[in-house]
């Protein structure tokens, strides 16, 4: 204790230390252990499983905001790039022991999103004439469940990013760590509020009313996918004998 301390601070700065090196009293946070819910290892292992059962391609879809002037409510981004928040802070599927029958320890995560499937995506769209609901862009996923406040909406925008969900990026770390294909889309249900004068406000309700109203749109552009890509399977499989 330093012997400037008027001695009746003494007293108190004392316990105070003492109540610091007594660490059975002293709660540490974790921010990984803190957070309820399910770990993300365990709600990315379906994944695993697929790759497992021999699934070379994982498509990912979700409901995302927009923060991209040109991407309405009803539009649909096919997912080029993504920024995973949580796991940038340490809310990442594959923390804790590395299991190297999936992947390495430090995978990458350039080019995730596969490109060959993302130009065949546009293809299928112009050919179906949806074309103008479609283009690429970065979706970003935060950690929710609350929307965005304006700052943190103006924030993202800043940063490069089109569209703002609060999933997708942990089971595509995943699938990419075990080298699964991966092809993605956001249909965008809503217009993140970037400015103080707007009176517009995001609700789930309205997410998911956007989501019927697209859903079919949505499925024609996977199931014809899917199939084209059964083709490409086939005839790699062709090749192969
Ligand atoms: O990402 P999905 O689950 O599609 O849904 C998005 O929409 C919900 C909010 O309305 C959140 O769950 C958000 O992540
Ligand atoms: N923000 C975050 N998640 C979302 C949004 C949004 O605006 N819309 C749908 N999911």
């Amino acid at each position: 204790m330093s012997p400037g301390l008027p001695p009746q601070w003494r007293s108190s700065a004392e316990s105070g230390l003492s109540m610091l090196a007594d660490t059975s009293s002293v709660r540490i946070p974790s921010l990984i252990s803190d957070i309820p819910g399910f770990p993300q290892a365990q709600t990315t292992f379906p994944v695993r499983v697929f790759k497992l059962l021999g699934v070379e391609t994982l498509i990912v879809t979700n409901a995302a905001g927009s923060l991209a002037d040109g991407l309405q409510p009803g539009d649909i981004m096919i997912i080029k790039d993504h920024v995973n928040f949580p796991g940038m802070v340490g809310l990442n599927p594959l923390c804790g022991p590395n299991d190297d029958k999936f992947g390495p320890r430090f995978p990458a995560m350039s080019g995730c999103y596969d490109k060959g499937l993302r130009c065949l995506a546009m293809e299928i769209a112009k050919e179906h004439g949806v074309a103008s609901l479609m283009q690429e862009g970065v979706y970003a996923m935060v950690g929710g469940p609350n929307f965005e406040t304006i700052a943190e909406a103006r924030l993202l925008h800043r940063l490069g990013v089109d569209a703002v969900g609060m999933s997708t990026a942990p089971e595509v770390v995943v699938a990419t760590h075990c080298g699964l294909r991966v092809f993605g889309l956001s249909l965008i249900t809503n217009k993140v509020v970037k400015s103080y004068e707007d009176k517009d406000s995001v609700n789930h309700e309205g997410v998911l009313e956007v989501g019927r109203l697209r859903s079919q749109t949505v499925q024609q552009l996977v199931t014809e996918l899917v199939s084209r890509m059964e083709i490409n399977n086939n005839n790699n499989t062709n090749n192969a004998v």
